[in-house]
């Protein structure tokens, strides 16, 4: 097996453990480990990507968000380049919800490449998970308003990756949103 493969292993493993708690938010309540590997997918199969550090990154985007993992975690296990790239696609927390959705918006075009690669593939996955099916919870009006602020987030992720961003804009096209 390649080194890079075996990086990538090692990566999708520790999120499966530290995810293995997390379900979806649908009412069949996927387990939530679905969401990075379908992000890395989405950024080798679809966007072209090649990058190790970036796939990894990928794979463990949600684990200092969503669960106990910590930056220095990550960065003892895979580096500091991951390290950064998960620390850029970070929400804080602690902060009303609100306002990590402005931040996001705002933060975007300062992003490095890499963590805008991982910030498109993140909405694209969750865009799809929407339109495949409704959150528990969730309006119709609330689905919609997501798409809005998503397409707000990806105008400032944009020279990126044409493959990506064209997909991106068809959803957004298809929902009644000018890009
Ligand atoms: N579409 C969809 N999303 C789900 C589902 N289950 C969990 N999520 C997660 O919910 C988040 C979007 O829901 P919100 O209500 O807007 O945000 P919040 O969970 O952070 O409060 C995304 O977080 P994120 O990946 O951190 O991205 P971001 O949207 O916060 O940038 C997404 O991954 C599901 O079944 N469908
Ligand atoms: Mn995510």
């Amino acid at each position: 097996m390649s080194s890079d493969a075996a990086l990538i292993l090692e990566a999708a493993n520790f999120a499966a453990e530290k995810h293995k708690q997390q379900r979806r938010k649908d009412p069949e309540k996927t387990p939530y480990i679905n969401h990075p590997l379908g992000v890395a997918r989405i950024l080798s199969h679809e966007g072209g990507i090649t990058d190790t550090a970036v796939l990894q990154a990928a794979l463990l985007h949600d684990t200092v968000e969503d669960t106990n993992t910590t930056f220095e975690e990550i960065e003892l296990h895979f580096g500091q380049d991951v390290r950064n790239i998960v620390e850029e696609v970070t929400d804080d927390k602690t902060l009303p919800k609100m306002e990590r959705k402005r931040l996001q918006m705002e933060h975007a075009p300062h992003c490095s490449q890499k963590a805008k690669l991982v910030k498109l593939a993140d909405k694209l996955y969750n865009l799809r998970d929407l339109k495949r099916c409704t959150p528990e919870g969730w309006s119709e009006q609330r689905v919609q308003e997501y798409f809005q602020w998503a397409s707000e987030v990806v105008k400032g992720l944009r020279g990126t990756n044409s493959i990506l961003e064209g997909k991106l804009d068809h959803m957004f096209m298809d929902q009644g949103i000018a890009v």
